[in-house]
């Protein structure tokens, strides 16, 4: 957490006067402001600033955080960047007590220099990200004041969140058992006088694919282990809810429960989250009612008829989803046994005719229609919060805490991975700029004597991937998807080829039926198979007539005006879509005064004990720390404009004292 003990010596905990080089301080920002003196008992271990080791080298800092981890220290400095190392374990350390006696950077700097702030949190997947994100959150709630009942109302609100974004958004994956799949951006607007007035969550591609199916030891979101655990009666009756081993999606994995995971108190906290936020019960029974669509989708299953054509295994599984969706039966039969085709002659549009599917394709379209309500649920949930969170009355300043799903790297990668590596390195981009790229560089530009900080700029694989011309990998795929057309076999085969022009790219090597790249957080090897697919991400006609026809209305809400299919302009594919809320995300960073937190996963196993030296190590080498240690012990501590130093310290001066 970007928070510092609190200082004993003035009676807001700054310090008043600028420290010399090698201290806090720094982004050219006095971002966090450390402490001028332990306040609390206990004896410090290693250095709480690793600007302060004898020695700078990987192994040093491995060493001091080692030592601080098993002595359950887990926040170490390097000036304004937080290193957090994962404890899997209670310290006991969030009581309010403790909270009260910390002083948390960005939320100061709001305050005292009126700037918007952000909170980058980023680590590989499992090293503690979300944990850190919400402490921050009850940070806030807990010291920015404001007995008012809308202010009180605010702060519940934000605060439940994350129970109801993690229900339908985490899952447990091999790394983490309450692994983030979406990516959340979280706004907190204050008013002037540094009271929560409202917020804004922007959330970024959910992997949907999770939906139909997950591989073993993993599970589909929490949403679906709570709700057919702990659901109603009534929602057990209406909706045909059962146990997870009634539906196929909640058991091909044959992973049902996560150790310290209680999925029915779980599902409480849920509807009570979604109370707090304000959703009624009428809007409630809506979400539980595609959820039960969603489950009994996947129980649809097809035999093979005579013509080799895919015919719906068992009748009632339809007319029961059917029922759920509100759509005749008959339609749901057609949807997920048929496909529209449309023939053209001459770029001009012929006739229309239904196609019927083979097994493989009545099963894709079956998962499609799926993962397309869910992810509609999923976006229609966020803006519902929105709705709930929107500012009353004015205001003057944001905290923004980025939450985003970690580096991650399985025996399988495929597009999701691409996605989220891909954001990955947008942030790590955004860290090496600002951190150790403009410091040194305005050094030079002041003529400060300087010895250049050699490090690693990830920018080239940044470039890789989302560059136009020439066509990095995004670009790559969507000209397999726009010249292979119907054929995801062909259009995998297309990307392959154009695949090859990347092949000179140092950072890059194509191999049979996969494809390697070299993230700055290690090499991941992806699979190319149904790549294009995925970047497609087409909502079919057939989906969108479907729903069309449903007579309920929360269907028709969660599928607003969908695109005109008729335009013949291409769509924005997944690639193209994430690339853009990246590189939107990037450009709201910016705007704002960035606190850091680099978060390490000290082992696989989720250990509360173990400090394996070389899973920390690696980390401490992508993350670059060595080198931001470096700069920071070289580098000024305190930087700051003139105009914000004056305002800051104008009071200290002489001339101010009569
Ligand atoms: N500060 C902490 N105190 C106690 N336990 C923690 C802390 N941080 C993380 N954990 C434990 O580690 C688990 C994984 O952490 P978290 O979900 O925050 O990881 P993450 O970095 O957000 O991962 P992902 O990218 O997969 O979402 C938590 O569920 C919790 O059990």
């Amino acid at each position: 957490m970007a928070v510092t003990k609190r200082a004993g010596r003035n009676r807001d905990g700054a310090q008043a006067v600028p420290q010399g080089r090698g201290g806090g301080g720094g982004g050219g920002q006095p971002a966090i402001r450390k402490a001028a003196y332990e306040t609390g008992k206990k004896k410090e271990v290693g250095v709480s600033d690793l600007t302060l080791i004898s020695k700078i080298s990987n192994e040093a800092i491995n060493d001091n955080l080692k030592k601080r981890f098993e002595n359950g220290e887990i926040y170490t400095y390097i000036g304004h960047v937080l290193v957090s190392v994962n404890p899997f374990r209670d310290l006991g350390i969030y009581t309010d007590q403790v909270l009260q006696s910390y002083q948390e950077a960005s939320y100061y700097n709001m305050k005292a220099y009126s700037e918007n702030q952000c909170v980058i949190i980023s680590g590989e997947s499992g090293a503690g990200k979300t944990e850190a994100a919400k402490r921050i959150m009850q940070y806030i709630a807990n010291v920015s004041g404001g007995k008012d009942n809308s202010i009180q109302q605010i702060k519940e609100m934000v605060l439940a969140t994350n129970p109801l974004l993690e229900s339908f958004g985490n899952a447990k994956t091999l790394r983490n058992n309450n692994s983030s799949r979406f990516g959340k951006y979280l706004e907190i607007q204050f008013n002037a006088q540094g009271e929560p007035v409202g917020a804004n969550v922007q959330n970024y591609l959910l992997e949907k694919s999770r939906v139909v199916g997950q591989i073993r030891d993993e599970r589909n979101f929490h949403i679906f282990y709570q709700f057919t655990k702990g659901a109603s009666q009534e929602h057990r009756t209406n909706f045909g809810i059962q146990q997870p081993s009634t539906y196929a999606y909640t058991s091909k994995s044959k992973c049902y429960d996560v150790a310290g995971m209680d999925d029915v108190a779980d599902f409480k906290d849920t509807i009570n989250a979604m109370s707090v936020i304000g959703m009624t019960k009428p809007e409630q029974d809506n979400l539980f009612r595609m959820l039960a669509a969603i489950l009994w989708l996947g129980n649809v299953s097809y035999v093979e008829d005579e013509e080799g054509n895919a015919s719906v295994r068992d009748q009632s599984v339809i007319d029961f989803a059917s029922y759920l969706l509100e759509v005749e039966s008959a339609h749901v039969n057609k949807a997920l046994t048929t496909r529209i085709i449309e023939t053209s002659r001459g770029g001009r549009r012929g006739s229309v005719y239904d196609s019927p599917m083979n097994i493989a394709q009545a099963t894709a379209s079956r998962d499609a229609l799926a993962k397309t309500i869910y992810t509609k649920m999923f976006d229609w949930i966020v803006q519902r919060v929105n709705q709930s969170l929107r500012a009353r009355g004015a205001a003057a300043h944001s905290i923004g805490i980025l939450d985003i799903y970690g580096f991650e790297i399985f025996e399988k990668n495929s597009f999701e991975q691409l996605c989220i590596n891909y954001v990955n390195e947008k942030l790590q981009q955004i860290f090496i700029q600002l951190t150790l790229k403009t410091e040194q560089e305005e050094y030079e530009r002041e003529q400060i004597q300087w010895t250049p900080i050699k490090y690693f700029d990830n920018k080239v694989v940044c470039e890789l991937i989302e560059e136009k011309r020439p066509p990095g990998v995004f670009a790559a795929l969507n000209d397999a998807c726009a010249t292979a057309h119907a054929d995801p076999g062909a259009a995998d085969q297309t990307f392959v080829s154009r695949l090859n022009a990347l092949s000179g790219n140092p950072n890059f090597a194509p191999r049979q039926g996969q494809f390697v790249i070299r993230h700055y957080a290690g090499d991941v090897s992806y699979a190319v198979e149904g790549m294009t697919d995925k970047n497609k991400d087409l909502v079919t006609k057939d989906i969108l007539n479907l729903v069309a026809q449903s007579g309920n209305d929360f269907v028709h809400t969660i599928f607003p005006d969908e695109v005109d299919q008729d335009n013949h302009r291409r769509p924005p594919t997944a690639g193209d879509k994430i690339k853009a809320s990246a590189n939107d995300l990037v450009a709201t960073l910016m705007k704002c005064t960035p606190s850091y937190i680099r978060t390490i996963k000290p082992n696989e196993s989720k250990s509360p004990t173990e400090y394996t030296d070389t899973n920390v190590m690696h980390q401490i080498k992508y993350l670059g720390l060595q080198e931001n240690v470096r700069i920071r012990r070289a580098g000024f501590a305190y930087r700051q404009t003139f105009e914000k130093f004056i305002e800051r310290f104008y009071l200290l001066s002489p001339a101010c004292s009569s």
